[in-house]
């Protein structure tokens, strides 16, 4: 698991571990973690030409500590100020290895105006970490704007982000990677601020940490989670899961949430709508089945004008039977209050604007306060579809997805990822787990099949399985 500690759990994990600990030791784990990242990046460090931009904090600290490292092993190394107040020691261990130093409010010249007069290869962006407020300040900006195009490697947190939200106003650093201390940050799993922070590197620092507040499957956890069949199964205590989907109008978003509930996760499919339909998923789908008793249902895509009775007809039969309802697509808009079945919502940014009467862009610019307000406004896991996909529960735990690639964003991607997460319901996972376990695989599957090309959404549900087979053992 891939977990994100807020600030001020971080603070305290930290206190507790430097009052055992010699002074600065924490900070020099987190240098030599940064210089070897560094130095891995570059792939050698003689010679090489490493600009730092140091702010007020610690955060300037820790780069400026790299920084003489990485001298020490050859680099050329040059530390742009923006405050006048910086980590004296950082400072002066820089100066000791031969680093050069640019005071505040003088990095004047030329584009690049390196006192080596060259491009750097790689900028260190210790401005701002865990002590930054959102948004850079003018210095920063003009520095930043000097070395536009040169790759950076961001120290903690890219900087201007808001760490425990994953919000990144503007302006903020865009980093190719960024190496983090001790445990992830929100900042680091979160979009848009995830984006910012480019490939994450954790250097652990020994702190002891408490449960978190977001985190991230890997494939270990998906294969300790993943319900898999007893030596005695049968296809009834595998789970059946049944589909509402589709209409005359969309039968295609029939057709792909079968193909995703078809996965082969649960022992069974049944598909109930419109005859025409069901004609065309026996078609694809030999093995699914009518009307009958299922253990979770997926209902909402392409049901147009049905979405509401077919809703309803849904949630009845979850209420009688007390059977987990996953409602997408049309579905959504039908909701009127908290669920009364154990449910998972799965809208992308523009569903949920229309469910919580927000715009789509503040959606997309606070997906993680909105996922967990969603979830608490409806009392159920709600599943915000985008490219780190956001699994919230009402009590504000989060799972962030970050298997998957942008082939995905394409028609009919999300009808699938409710039919695989259906079928996980009704195989026993419970909603938090079969939502962000059915998103991490429906991420893995799209990847297996893009292979670095196009896909369509037919071809997802199906590369489940290989995936399956690839988790390691659990
Ligand atoms: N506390 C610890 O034990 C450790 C901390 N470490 C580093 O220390 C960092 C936290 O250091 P600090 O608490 O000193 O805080 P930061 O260095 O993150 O930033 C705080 C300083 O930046 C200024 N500032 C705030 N917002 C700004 C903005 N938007 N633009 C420009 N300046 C801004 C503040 O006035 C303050 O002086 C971590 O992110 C990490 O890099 C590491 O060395 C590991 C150990
Ligand atoms: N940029 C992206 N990178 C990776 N995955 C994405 C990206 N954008 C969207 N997705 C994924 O693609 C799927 C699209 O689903 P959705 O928007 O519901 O499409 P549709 O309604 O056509 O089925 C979701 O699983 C979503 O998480
Ligand atoms: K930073």
């Amino acid at each position: 698991m891939r977990q994100a500690h807020t600030v001020e759990q971080v603070r305290a994990a930290e206190a507790a571990l430097m009052a055992r600990l010699p002074e600065g030791a924490l900070m020099m784990r987190a240098a030599h973690g940064l210089a070897q990242a560094v130095a891995d990046w570059l792939g050698s460090t003689y010679g090489r030409r490493v600009l730092l931009l140091v702010g007020s904090g610690d955060n300037g600290g820790d780069a400026l500590h790299a920084g003489a490292l990485l001298a020490r092993r050859g680099a050329g190394v040059e530390a742009w100020l923006l405050s006048d107040q910086v980590h004296a020691g950082g400072l002066a261990a820089l100066r000791a290895a031969g680093g050069q130093v640019v005071p505040a409010g003088v990095q004047t010249g030329p584009r690049w105006g390196t006192r080596w007069g060259a491009r750097p290869e790689v900028v260190v962006d210790g401005i701002v970490g865990i002590g930054g407020r959102p948004g850079l300040r003018p210095a920063a900006q003009e520095a930043l704007a000097r070395v536009e195009g040169v790759p950076v490697v961001a120290v903690d947190v890219p900087s201007g982000v808001d760490v425990d939200t994953g919000e990144a106003p503007q302006p903020h650093v865009r980093a190719t990677f960024t190496v983090t201390f001790g445990t992830h940050k929100a900042a680091h799993l979160v979009d848009p601020a995830a984006r910012a922070a480019g490939t994450v590197h954790l250097v652990d620092l020994g702190l002891d940490l408490p449960a978190p507040g977001v985190e991230s499957l890997q494939a270990a956890d998906v294969s300790r989670l993943l319900p898999r069949p007893s030596d005695d199964a049968h296809k009834y205590t595998r789970g059946v899961v049944g589909v509402r989907a589709g209409s005359a109008t969309y039968p295609g978003a029939g057709l792909l949430s079968v193909a995703g509930a078809a996965c082969g996760l649960a022992g069974m499919v049944r598909y109930v709508g419109d005859a025409a339909v069901a004609d065309r998923v026996r078609q694809a789908h030999p093995e699914v089945v009518g009307a009958g008793r299922v253990q979770a249902w997926v209902v909402g895509s392409g049901t147009g004008d049905d979405a509401a009775a077919t809703l309803a007809e849904a949630l009845a039969d979850a209420r009688e039977h007390r059977l987990p309802v996953l409602v997408d697509a049309d579905a959504l808009h039908h909701l009127t209050g908290p669920l009364d079945v154990p449910a998972v919502l799965t809208p992308h940014a523009g569903e949920l604007a229309a469910m919580l009467d927000e715009d789509r862009a503040e959606i997309e610019a606070r997906p993680l306060h909105f996922a967990r307000e969603a979830a608490r406004r409806y009392g159920c896991v709600v599943l915000l579809k985008g490219r780190h996909t956001l699994v919230s529960t009402p009590d504000g735990r989060t799972r962030a997805t970050t298997t998957g690639t942008p082939w995905l964003a394409t028609a009919g991607a999300g009808d699938v990822l409710g039919g695989v997460i259906g079928a996980l319901l009704a195989a026993g996972l419970d909603p938090f787990d079969a939502a962000s376990v059915g998103s991490w695989l429906h991420g893995a599957a799209a990847t297996l099949v893009s292979r670095g090309g196009p896909l369509v959404a037919g071809q997802v549900g199906g590369a489940v399985a290989d995936v399956v087979r690839a988790l390691p053992a659990p």
